[in-house]
């Protein structure tokens, strides 16, 4: 390649480092030096609300739109986000093309308190702003307050140093990307804390037909990965066209073999419905579909209307 690779990203300390692990395993796969790839940052409407949850601003496309139109102007070339982050229904023309081998997936408590959630004294205060966190604590410790933390990594670990609550809960990848591994006190298991979908891993997003770009990304695309993936995103989109309902879901693959377990909450994590179904890991996305009916039934339709 003559010009080099522009990759697209926003401008916190995760992304970048999510952005700097792709361009490192672009270069060890392909044999090329840095000057191969260009970082552009690019700031999303995403970055700029901290007052509200984003639940209420507009949800997860905040954190993707205009990296999304840089890379249709063609002012980037890929993206590379937080699998999390990314809604299931992209723009025209965009695809998730690859999916980088993924980091732990687990929830991690820190704590200053306790170092577990279960030891924290009754009525203690637990910041965090996302509504399947909220409503897990709660299912947890219905005793606990749940205060509204927002910001990136390093302003919700600053907020907890100042006192303004008694233990926070962040994704371990985040952390250990960000080399804060060590904050952290306690993992919560994925049975009784399951992540969000794509928790802890790192899709690249590209123009669908840029034959270039995908002979790069598929050198770093982890299958396994991407199986998990697709059926986590197939639970999720059959999901949350209803709801501001709490959604986690989790796909393992070992071999051939798909394992997936979702969960859907009421926010004061009153009510829970949870589904495990297993299958071949190639139908992935069948399974993460199968998954979302399933809960769906057991939980009855009544269940997305309750909490608008
Ligand atoms: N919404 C912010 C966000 N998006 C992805 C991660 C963590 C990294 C990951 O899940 O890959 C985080 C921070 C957090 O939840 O602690």
């Amino acid at each position: 390649m003559q010009t080099s690779l522009k990759i697209g990203t926003r401008g916190s300390p995760l992304a970048l480092a999510q952005a700097h692990e792709t361009r490192t395993r672009l270069m060890a796969a392909h044999g090329l030096p840095e000057q191969a790839f260009e970082i552009v940052v690019i700031s999303t409407s995403g970055d700029r609300i901290q007052d509200r949850p984003l639940s209420e601003a507009g949800g997860k496309g905040l954190f993707t739109k205009e990296i999304e139109e840089a890379m249709l102007a063609g002012r980037i070339d890929i993206a590379v986000h937080s699998s999390k982050d990314m809604p299931t229904l992209l723009p025209e023309g965009l695809e998730l093309s690859a999916f980088l081998p993924r980091e732990d997936a687990r929830d991690a408590f820190i704590g200053k308190a306790a170092r577990t959630i279960a030891d924290l004294p009754r009525g203690a205060r637990v910041g965090s702003s996302s509504l399947r966190r909220q409503a897990l604590i709660r299912r947890m410790r219905p005793d606990l307050e749940v205060v509204m933390f927002r910001g990136n990594v390093q302003t919700r670990l600053r907020k907890l140093d100042e006192g303004v609550a008694d233990g926070t809960i962040l994704a371990y990848a985040g952390l250990k990307r960000l080399g804060l591994g060590d904050v952290v006190t306690d993992l919560m298991s994925l049975e009784q804390f399951p992540p969000a979908p794509g928790q802890g891993a790192i899709c690249i997003e590209s123009r669908i037909g840029d034959a270039d770009v995908e002979r790069m990304l598929a050198a770093v695309h982890d299958a396994p990965t991407g199986q998990a993936l697709a059926c986590e995103r197939a639970f999720l989109a059959a999901l949350d066209g209803s709801c501001r309902t709490p959604i986690a879901g989790h796909a393992t693959i070992a071999g051939d073999k798909l394992s997936f377990a979702g969960l859907i909450i009421s926010p004061d994590g009153g009510q829970s419905h949870e589904v495990r179904l297993d299958g071949p890991a190639p139908d992935a996305a069948r399974i993460g579909a199968e998954a979302a009916k399933a809960v769906r039934a057991k939980a009855g339709e009544s269940f997305f209307d309750g909490w608008a």
